[in-house]
């Protein structure tokens, strides 16, 4: 296969990226396909594509009528699951996750075929629309015509035979970044069902990756008992922290620990250590299986449906829109502002908006937006007051990031500390008002921890439980490096390289957002 893939990068032009951009709707999909346009020299029309692989960049010329067979040659390969097995020669035994206790007799006689593990060759489609057009909304191409290409990803799941012997194992939990609803459900669900396999030796590791070099953290015995009730409470059971992850140190004191299973739970960052101690463990010649659980309210992982915690977060965050929409409804010419969180997408604004249904105006970060001038948001909160009497606004944290000065700080992962979008707007609409000699009533509503130390919903706690127990079944088939996720409603492992390139983001034109525009009634603010 390498020798067909031609690994060079340099004919992506300018000029072919203007094509892109005329046909926008390629170039939203590219950044979620990890495709990246390119100008063969050779070929005089556009129709040549870089399909960046997790090492190298490849190109496709799609006039070669194997092109298809040649990505999906390389998607297998992206997408492969990293195994100790890659670096051990090691024999599978038999596993002790058992089922037969579950199985009903029907006296059929395929029942004895029946094992209800997943095969190692089960795959789930990641994609199931054909878009005929690259201009069908949302369309995600990979060649100009857009393509059907079948991409498959590995299905998740307990397997017949395992690579470590439960008895013998050490596994260790550990919850970082964030708060998010959902991460006392994951990391119970991973202790029974560690223990459902018969490990003994669960810990927890207080808060998140500083408990491996942080002196005087001490790692935390976990059992079903212990672990039982916790899920009644939102937060970390363990505890969470930001920063200081020092990936040399942090295997130093897994080696020294002696753990051989690493559970980490955690938004892109936490995805982007799990990998670093994935590959120094594996640089080691260590065996240890390192899975992540992705959990953020932000939902900003690339592929997935969404992360765990972020159905919460949407709950709650309507309740906020709730309230701006009773107070502004109530008062003369109010208006209700809410800001939620996210902090490079708003995934969270989009659907509390579409959910609550009480929204005039979504202001997201996907979207640039004017605030003053003929097409700004203040002329047509104007028009809502005149025309229906009060309004509600839901901004994103990240939205409008260009009206404001940048404050340059960041916190101790390295995040930007984005500007108070919420404070601006509420101070802009108020002056606005008085300047025009317009009473207007503005309540600002920022309920920002509040939608992420709550509980986890029904729906978060079923995929809790479901990613929780599917990262035991991965660690136990000697996986590392991986993530276990929901893709097109299937739960899957990802390799953690193909979900930590970019943060997922909004795209302007999926039907979502078109959706949520019809939902409000709101125009272009630019
Ligand atoms: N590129 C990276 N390589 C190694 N470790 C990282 C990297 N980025 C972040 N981390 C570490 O991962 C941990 C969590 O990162 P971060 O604070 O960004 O939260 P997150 O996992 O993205 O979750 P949230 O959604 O809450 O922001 C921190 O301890 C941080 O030091
Ligand atoms: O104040 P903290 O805990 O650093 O986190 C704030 C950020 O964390 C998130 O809740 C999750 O990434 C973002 O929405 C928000 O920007
Ligand atoms: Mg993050």
């Amino acid at each position: 296969m390498a020798t067909s893939l031609k690994t060079s990068s340099n004919f992506c032009s300018t000029q072919q990226n203007r094509w892109m951009q005329s046909r926008d709707l390629i170039l939203h999909s590219s950044s979620h396909s990890n495709v990246k346009q390119c100008k063969s020299k050779k070929i005089k029309r556009p129709a040549s594509l870089c399909v960046k692989a997790t090492s190298s960049k490849v190109e496709l010329d799609f006039n070669d009528p194997s092109w298809k067979q040649k990505f999906q040659e390389d998607w297998e390969k992206r997408f492969n699951l990293p195994s100790i097995t890659d670096i051990y020669d090691l024999k599978p035994r038999p596993t002790t996750f058992s089922l037969k206790k579950n199985r009903t007799r029907t006296g059929d006689e395929n029942v004895d075929m029946w094992n209800g593990y997943v095969n190692n060759d089960d795959r789930a489609l990641l994609k199931v629309i054909k878009y005929s057009s690259p201009t069908s909304a949302g369309a995600e191409c990979i060649d100009p015509d857009c393509s059907w290409v079948e991409q498959w990803v590995h299905r998740a799941g307990p397997r017949k035979e395992i690579y470590y012997e439960p008895e013998e194992v050490k596994a260790a939990i550990v919850t970082c970044g964030g708060l998010c609803p959902g991460l006392n459900d994951v990391i119970r669900q991973i202790v029974f069902t560690l223990e459902t396999y018969g490990v003994k030796n669960i810990v927890g590791i207080p808060f998140g990756y500083r408990g491996f070099f942080e002196k005087g953290l001490k790692e935390m015995p976990l059992s079903r008992r212990l672990v039982e009730n916790i899920n009644l409470n939102g937060g970390s059971f363990l505890g969470v922290s930001r920063g200081g992850a020092k990936t040399s140190e942090i295997v130093d004191n897994i080696q020294a620990r002696r753990i051989d299973m690493l559970f980490v739970l955690g938004g892109n960052g936490t995805h982007a250590g799990a990998n670093a101690i994935h590959e120094e463990c594996r640089k080691r010649k260590l065996k240890v299986s390192v899975v992540a659980v992705p959990k953020t309210i932000d939902n900003d992982i690339l592929l997935m449906d969404k992360t765990f915690g972020f159905d919460t977060a949407v709950e709650e965050a309507q309740r906020a829109i709730n309230s701006a929409y009773i107070e502004a409804r109530s008062a003369y010419h109010g208006i209700g502002l809410v800001k939620l969180m996210g902090r490079s997408s708003g995934f969270i604004a989009m659907h509390a908006s579409l959910s609550s249904g009480q929204v005039d105006v979504c202001l997201i970060p996907e979207v640039p937006f004017t605030l003053d001038g003929e097409l700004g948001v203040l002329g047509h909160l104007e028009h809502l007051l005149k025309t229906k009497g009060f309004c509600v606004v839901c901004v994103a944290e990240a939205a409008g990031q260009d009206l404001l000065q940048k404050s340059g700080a960041t916190d101790a992962s390295g995040n930007v500390i984005l500007s108070d979008i919420g404070v601006h707007m509420q101070q802009k609409i108020k002056t606005h008002f008085k300047d025009i000699g317009v009473p207007a009533d503005v309540k600002y509503i920022d309920p920002t921890y509040m939608v992420r130390a709550c509980r986890a919903n029904a729906s978060d706690a079923i995929l809790c439980t479901v990613l929780g127990q599917n990262a035991v079944h991965g660690a136990f088939a000697g996986f590392s490096g991986i993530t276990s996720c929901i893709c097109n409603t299937h739960y899957v492992y990802l390799p953690i390289t193909e979900v930590i390139k970019a943060p997922k983001r909004v795209n302007p034109n999926s039907r979502m957002w078109h959706r949520c525009l019809t939902s409000t009634g709101q125009p272009d603010f630019h």
